[in-house]
């Protein structure tokens, strides 16, 4: 039985000194729960002064029920075979020894709980089952200066702990005394004590200088079954902690209370670090102290601490750092176990069933072995092989197991055809799978060539739009100047009408036939000009016309750019719902980037196309104003010149000349807004077929990035699928795998337990064959002094029944004999049986 239980811890506050009394009556500590306490610090004023614990003992409390608490659940776990500890901690002078070993060993109320366990040992002892028999052991050492002194042979002044896997942590050489009753107990206590080390300081007039172990090792044997259990107790008073500055120690009791305190902060160390969480090596074998009390505290043992403590406000820090103390241990957990001591019987039966056991688990991890080398194949070797051992196994077993095993065979053979299946189809698959990549590939590389095509000529057409911004800063400027010239030349053609205006005016007052050619020729030429300007109004009109039909083709081809973007994003958050392509494939994934990239360049073009669309225009309309312009220069120039003509010559010549010159003039006019025209619709038709040839482009950009969309989602499609398939038989295999080396491994550790098992048996049957031995030349030994007795005790029976005092003080001697105690025995009961004993040997 192993559980894991936490270290009980307590304290207990003694009554104020006289030294403290003197200082103040006031106490530093206040009583809130029977497991709370709180400190009034005239130093800490923090809030976390409160300390709880299992059990908090005030002042008046009595040993009674500190015992009660503290020790006694203890001292009965013993009496089942587990180990115990109880130890005291505290500041010199706090009552530690008081607690543990009480100011009398006679006094029932005072005494402290070394004699009250040993009280409750016996106790249990003489109610126990007469078929038990105990035997109670003692040892008594302290720890002095980092020496372990045995305190009943104080001749041994450095004994050396040792550590064993069965015995656990123990000290070599230490010496054990039979004991058969309390008293005997007690005067060992005596004895022990005598020898430890205590001196007067300053704190205690009889302070320890060491940690005492008073160790009592309890074994029992049940004469019926043979079992045998043992449980050891260990009793600590350790030293107390000091402040060298209060004890006055100096000298001797300098470097006692140096050791003293080094051992009790490695205690502190080991505690830490059991209960810190994080630490993985616990510094057990940096004192001796620790070393000893390794198992008391995280080991094999049922643990109480009690923490002793002094009321007054002068010890208050050292109060506080031992309840501290107290907080931290009660956290660690311990692994108690019931100690039992295998008998012959008991052993050979373990043995023999061990090996039973051994051999059948053999057979299993054969078994196991050869599943996982051919997996199933080896029915037959299993089958055969069990069949050979039919004499040694149980029929029944072999056939449940036997059958077991075909249904487990069965299902294995099952699950082997599934995977051959599934790894078939998984072939096919693979094979598919990599046709399609070949083609993605090819694809992927048409794409990428299509797309390097694709990059060069936006390359080309970002230099060409650079030159055209250029071309258009600099046509800007021009245009400036022209838009200037214009402005000029219209007011100076405004100017020149407002003289044309007043010329008619000075014609119409010359002769009326001249006055009447005149106007009539003005009027024509008026008409002609309206005629002009009409035609200029109209080409205007169709180059405004032809703008917002290229303004239009403008907005479809931004929209087809917008749409294709959409489609784009579209796709791009379905790749995110889906997420595992660009896992799967790089080379797509680079496409995709490059795809993206395409279509960035597509919209810089497009906004370039359209940078350059506005500055074709201005050059066209530049074009217009300059020929308009010329054109009004031109119209002044032949006015000018017409009126001038009519100024100088004869009203007939007037008629003949103006007619020609203003039919050449419309002539002229004429030709020059045909070519106009020309220009005009080819420039026209040039901007249509660059754009019809753009449109085109990005419809082929917008189908071949289509097409590798359409293949990758089908590669994408494909390559979850297959692999999904993988996956999931992979890890059937897997499992099934595992599931398989699970079960060796578990076999073979179970195997391993067992072989170990096996080995400790064989090991105490060994011992247990020594100390039969033993007990039989004991026996032997005893017989010839009964001999020899008999041969004395025939003369002197009387002198015998006299003497029977005196034999009974013998036992009471604290020789090293063998003192076995009947369970249900007493004292009265054994001072029969030493009675009846005599008798017989009289007779
Ligand atoms: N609960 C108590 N009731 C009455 N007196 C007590 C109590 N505890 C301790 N004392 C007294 O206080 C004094 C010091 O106690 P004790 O010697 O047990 O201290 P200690 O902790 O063992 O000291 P050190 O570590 O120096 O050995 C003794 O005189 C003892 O009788």
């Amino acid at each position: 039985m192993e559980d894991q239980t936490n270290i009980r811890v307590v304290c207990r506050f003694r009554p104020l000194n006289d030294m403290e009394s003197q200082r103040s009556q006031v106490l530093c500590v206040n009583f809130l729960s029977d497991q709370t306490v709180s400190i009034n610090s005239q130093n800490d004023f923090s809030e976390n002064l409160k300390f709880t614990l299992d059990k908090v003992f005030s002042p008046d409390s009595s040993q009674e029920s500190v015992y009660n608490f503290a020790a006694k659940p203890i001292v009965e776990g013993v009496m089942q075979g587990f180990n115990g500890t109880v130890f005291a901690y505290g500041q010199t002078s706090s009552g530690k020894t008081f607690t543990m070993a009480g100011p009398s060993l006679e006094d029932p109320i005072a005494m402290g709980i070394i004699p009250r366990m040993v009280n409750t040992v016996f106790e249990s002892i003489y109610k126990a089952d007469s078929n038990t028999e105990f035997t109670v052991k003692i040892s008594y050492c302290e720890i002095y200066m980092e020496k372990i002194k045995d305190l009943l042979n104080p001749c041994e002044m450095n004994l050396k702990i040792h550590e064993d896997k069965f015995k656990g942590v123990y000290i070599e050489g230490i010496k054990e005394v039979h004991a058969g009753n309390d008293n005997e107990v007690y005067e060992l206590m005596k004895t022990g004590s005598d020898n430890r080390e205590v001196a007067y300081t300053n704190m205690n007039a009889v302070s320890s200088r060491s940690h005492s172990l008073f160790i009592i090792t309890i074994s029992q044997t049940n004469s019926k079954d043979h079992s045998a259990k043992i449980g050891k107790l260990f009793l600590v008073d350790l030293a107390g902690s000091e402040k060298v500055g209060k004890t006055g120690a100096a000298g001797l009791r300098l470097e006692e209370a140096k050791h003293i305190n080094k051992s009790l902060t490695a205690l502190g160390q080991v505690i830490y670090s059991l209960t810190d969480g994080k630490s993985t090596h616990i510094p057990y074998r940096d004192s001796k102290l620790t070393r000893v009390l390794q198992d008391s505290l995280g080991g094999n043992s049922k643990t109480s601490l009690i923490v002793t403590c002094s009321p007054s406000p002068y010890n208050e820090s050292e109060t506080i750092s031992s309840l501290r103390f107290g907080v931290r241990a009660k956290t660690i957990k311990n692994k108690p176990k019931i100690n039992r001591e295998y008998t012959v019987a008991e052993l050979k039966l373990l043995l023999a069933k061990s090996k039973e056991e051994i051999d059948k688990r053999d057979k299993i991890i054969t078994r196991l072995e050869d599943k996982l080398k051919g997996q199933g194949d080896s029915l037959f070797d299993f089958t055969t092989s069990f069949s050979s051992l039919g004499e040694k196994i149980d029929a029944d077993d072999i056939m449940d197991e036997i059958n077991d095993l075909k249904i487990r065979l069965e299902e294995e053979i099952d699950i082997n055809n599934q995977f051959k299946q599934a790894n078939d189809k998984l072939i096919f698959d693979l094979a598919d799978i990599k046709s399609d990549h070949a083609m993605i590939s090819q694809e992927l590389k048409d794409a990428e060539q299509r797309m390097s095509l694709a990059e060069k000529s936006v390359k080309e057409q970002e230099v060409f739009i650079q030159k055209l911004v250029m071309t258009n800063d600099s046509l800007e400027k021009k245009l400036e100047c022209e838009t200037k010239n214009k402005i000029a030349l219209e007011r100076i053609v405004s100017e020149k009408e407002y003289e044309i205006t007043q010329l008619k005016q000075e014609i119409l007052m010359k002769d009326n036939k001249d006055q009447k050619k005149i106007m009539t020729r003005n009027m024509i030429s008026l008409e002609e000009h309206e005629e002009l300007k009409n035609q200029i109004s109209k080409l205007k009109m169709e180059l405004e016309h032809a703008k917002e039909l290229k303004e239009i083709m403008v907005n479809d081809f931004m929209r087809a750019l917008d749409d294709s973007q959409q489609l784009k994003d579209k796709q791009a958050s379905r790749n995110c719902r889906t997420g595992t392509y660009e896992v799967v494939s790089p080379e797509i994934k680079n496409l995709n980037e490059e795809i993206d990239e395409l279509k960035k360049l597509l919209r810089q073009s497009q906004a370039a196309e359209y940078r350059k669309s506005r500055v074709l225009e201005i050059p066209i309309e530049f074009i217009n104003l300059k020929e308009e312009n010329e054109k009004l220069k031109l119209k002044v120039l032949d006015l000018q010149r017409t009126i001038n003509e009519i100024l100088t010559s004869t009203p007939s010549e007037v008629k003949t000349q103006d007619n020609i010159i203003l039919q050449m003039m419309m002539e002229k006019e004429k030709a020059c807004f045909e070519k106009l025209r020309k220009s005009w619709e080819t420039e026209k038709e040039n901007i249509m077929r660059n754009l019809e040839n753009r449109c085109k482009k990005v419809i082929e950009l917008e189908t071949n990035l289509d097409m590798a969309k359409d293949s990758y989602r089908n590669l994408e499609e494909n390559i979850g699928k297959n692999e999904r398939t993988l996956i999931m038989s992979i890890q059937r295999k897997d499992n099934y795998l595992s599931k398989l080396a699970a079960d060796l491994q578990r076999e073979l550790i179970i195997k391993q337990k067992i072989e170990n098992n096996c080995q400790f048996y064989e090991k105490m049957l060994k011992d247990q064959e020594e100390k039969m031995k033993i007990l039989e030349n004991e026996c032997e030994e005893f017989r010839k002094k009964e001999i020899r007795l008999e041969f004395k005790l025939k003369n002197a029976e009387e002198e015998a029944i006299s003497s029977m005092g005196n034999k009974r003080g013998q036992m009471m001697n604290f020789g090293n004999i063998r003192k076995p105690i009947k369970g249900g025995s007493n004292n009265d009961l054994r001072k029969s049986i030493v009675i009846e004993n005599i008798n017989d040997v009289g007779k």
